[in-house]
This record gives C-alpha cells, structure tokens and sequence, in this order.
C-alpha cells in the first residue's frame, strides 16, 4: 500500500494473527492490510471478538503476527517500541493510587530517569493539557472515573509519542462523560497533533472523532471497509445532530455485513 505524497505511519500488509490455544489455534486476524497516515485520527470499529485489540498489540510490538508486515514510521514496530514512539491508554485508566496525580502522570519519564524537576514540570503542562491542572496532588481515588483518564491520557503523553493507541478508553464511562472527553481528547490532539488509533464498538464515537474510520468483521477478523470522514473540524457537538453525521452513522452501520450487531 502507498499513498503518494503522504507521510505513513503505520503500514500493514497482509497481517494473520492466530492465536495458540490448548486445543488448536484461533484465527484473530486473517490478511489485514491498512495504513495510517502521520497525524491521521483513525478509529478501529467493530463488533466484540473482531480483533481490534489484537490489530493494536500489533501496531505497538506488544505481539508478532503470524504473518504479514507491520512498518511503523518507517521502520520496524519494535524499532518504533524502543525509539518511545508509543503512548497507550487502556480502557481502565491502570493508575496507582498511592501516587498522587502529578507524580502517575510523570512515571514514564522517571522511568526513563529524567530529573524530578523536569518531570514535574512536564506533568504539570500535561495537567494543565487535560484540564486538571488543580488535581496533580490529588490521588487518584479521590477523582472520578472520567477524571482518571484524563490523567491516563496525560501519563501516555509524557513521553510526547509519536503515535497515541487508544483501546477503548471511554466505553466504562457514561454517555455525557463520554461525550465531553471526545470533545476533550480532539482539543488535546489538535495542540499535540500525533497519529491517534482509537479501538471503540461505538460508531457515534468513531465517526465524531475520526479522519478515517477502519470497519472490521469478526470471525476471523477482517478489515470489511475503509470510511474517510469529511466533517469539518474543529469538531462540536452541535455536529452530533446534524443529518451529515447520521448519514455517516448509517454508511458504517451498512457496511456490517450480514446485519451483526455491535
Ligand atoms: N491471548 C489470546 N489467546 C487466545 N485467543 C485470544 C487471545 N486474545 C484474543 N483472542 C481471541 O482473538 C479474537 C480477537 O480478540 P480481540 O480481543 O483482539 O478482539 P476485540 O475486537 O478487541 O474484542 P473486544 O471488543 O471484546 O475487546 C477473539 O476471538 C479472542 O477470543
């Protein structure tokens, strides 16, 4: 696959992922090829079990496919794993709640033994980013759930990565909480300006969010269709009720062969 004049980021050819189970195998993903360009929003769409985390761990490194070709940024996915191109936001925010707010936020960059000075610093600005800048000595236990990922979101982006995978980050929260952190997260990503894969089963969220969004059908997973996105941008809410919008919705909802339910 090739797109002139674009830069890639991340590239797939012919990806099959089986998975090795006590009694045979399973076949996750079958033949997947895709790109993404460099700072495209994309969003990985389909029913449960279709494969959207497995398509994830593959872009990250965190799996090797069984065939096929990942190329990140040019290069290897593990070359772009150790080059710290990578930040992750899972669907339950993973914090530790012995650590205040600020210091969660800045674990990567400690980890990667930058000064305390600096990684506070940096934490802060992230704070600010995600809108907690009053909360960085709060615990995560005293904030709410909505409130946890954003400082998630803020923890993946310290390293300033290249490339944001984000699997199923807002599908625990409620409807308006959801809502407002998509608003939320296309502000972030307008000042930070990375490639974001964003996994969701919800096709209101994909469309909202997405330049792009890829539809995926289970059994074995496959990528069923491509769906670019023209809304303009910056995205509002106002956009959500517009008949652009709900055409969009029922273009992806067409494209789920044999009517499976998301
Ligand atoms: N570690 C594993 N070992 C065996 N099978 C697995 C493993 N991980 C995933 N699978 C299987 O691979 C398929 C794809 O799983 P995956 O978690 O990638 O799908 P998903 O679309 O992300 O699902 P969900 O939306 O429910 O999270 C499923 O059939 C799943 O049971």
């Amino acid at each position: 696959m090739n797109v002139t004049g674009t830069q890639l980021e991340i590239v797939m050819n012919e990806v099959t992922m089986r998975y090795r189970v006590e009694h045979g195998d399973v076949l996750a993903l079958q033949q997947v090829s895709l790109s993404i360009a460099k700072g495209e929003f994309v969003s990985l769409l389909g029913p449960s079990g279709c494969g959207k985390t497995t398509l994830l761990r593959l872009m990250a490194d965190l799996l090797q496919p069984t065939a096929g070709e990942v190329k990140v940024a040019g290069g290897s996915a593990g070359a772009a794993r150790l080059a710290h191109k990578y930040g992750i936001v899972f669907q339950s925010p993973v914090l530790y709640d012995w650590r205040k707010v600020r210091d969660n936020v800045a674990l990567p960059l400690e980890m990667m033994k930058v000064g305390k000075v600096e990684r506070m610093r940096k934490a802060d600005e992230l704070l600010e980013l995600v809108g907690l800048h009053d909360f960085g000595n709060k615990y995560p236990w005293q904030l709410s759930g909505g409130m946890q990922q954003r400082v998630a979101i803020a923890r993946a982006l310290s390293i300033e990565p290249e490339i944001l995978l984000m699997d199923e980050p807002f599908s625990a929260l409620d409807e308006f909480s959801r809502e407002r952190l998509n608003e939320e997260l296309l502000n972030i990503w307008a000042q930070v300006g990375n490639t974001v894969v964003f996994v969701t089963h919800s096709i209101a969220e994909a469309v909202f969010l997405s330049d792009k969004v890829f539809v995926l059908s289970p059994h074995p997973g496959r990528l069923s269709a491509v769906v670019d996105i023209p809304l303009s941008r910056p995205r509002t809410s106002e956009m959500r009720s517009q008949p652009a919008f709900f055409e969009l919705i029922t273009h992806i909802r067409e494209q789920f062969e044999g009517g499976e339910s998301l």
